[in-house]
């Protein structure tokens, strides 16, 4: 049994099929990162699996509970957080009380000194989130992910709009949340300078499907991904 399972997952739009048969299993205290095209149906799947949309068919499972239907609320409390591109911080609060709001129970207000550490933000507790540099309220908003202790990460693009520098710490922070927190983490992203970094398993989306597993080299030789991303002047083309 797989931490996180999906299987078959099938959601149309008005005869749009943006995933079609979707399968794959993540292992606990993994890290994977999904890439593909624009259109390719990451986002509908981490809506699938947030429960902010239901398949029309296909089922997913989590630590071994079918949640296929559940509502949002539910399953972030079974323990799935996710990110968005755009950071929803407090911007008239501090960077701790951001902290302080999302955390699940006193034992993790305890513990928000080792979260700021983590997202490189132990220097500017008292600082307004508002005030924060944009790469540093993406970092303030995964610590407020950690804050709630989900065991299953879901970020989406977090390196949106990054610089370089930034781009290249948010890497080592989810790689030292992985591997330090033991959290599983799945993250969506197109830069693949990023993803290189992040030395994990990666899966190419292509039509609502997995066109291709492999790690980074792999992935990258690939004469089917390069076909699928000829033209894209994103991801590829830069890797
Ligand atoms: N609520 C919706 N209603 C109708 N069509 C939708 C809806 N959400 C997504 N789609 C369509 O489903 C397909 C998959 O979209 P999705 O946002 O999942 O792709 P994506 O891979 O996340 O793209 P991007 O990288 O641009 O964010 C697209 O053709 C999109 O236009």
């Amino acid at each position: 049994m797989a931490f996180l399972e999906l299987r078959s997952l099938v959601k149309n739009f008005d005869g749009l099929r943006a995933t079609d048969n979707f399968t794959l299993d993540i292992a606990e205290g993994s890290l994977n990162a999904l890439v593909g095209p624009n259109g390719c149906g990451k986002s509908t799947l981490f809506n699938l699996i947030t429960g902010v949309l239901t398949p029309d068919s296909g089922e997913i499972r989590f630590k071994g509970q079918n949640i296929t239907r559940w509502p949002p609320h539910k399953i972030a409390r079974l323990g799935i957080g996710r990110k968005f591109q755009v950071p929803a911080i407090f911007e008239e609060l501090t960077v701790r009380e951001n902290l302080i709001v999302a955390a699940k129970n006193k034992s993790q207000q305890e513990i928000i000194a080792e979260i700021l550490a983590q997202i490189n933000l132990t220097k500017d507790p008292d600082m307004l989130a508002g005030e924060l540099a944009h790469g540093q309220k993406q970092w303030l908003e995964i610590g407020m992910l950690l804050a709630q202790a989900p065991s299953l990460i879901l970020l989406d693009e977090p390196t949106a709009g990054m610089t370089g520098a930034e781009t290249r710490a948010t890497a080592d922070l989810i790689t030292r949340i992985n591997r330090e927190r033991g959290m599983t983490v799945l993250v969506i992203e197109h830069d693949m300078g990023f993803i290189e970094h992040l030395a994990c398993p990666l899966h190419v989306m292509s039509k609502g499907q997995i066109l291709k597993s492999g790690n980074f080299t792999e992935i990258r030789n690939d004469d089917e991904v390069k076909a699928l991303y000829f033209g894209q002047t994103e991801a590829m083309a830069n890797a």
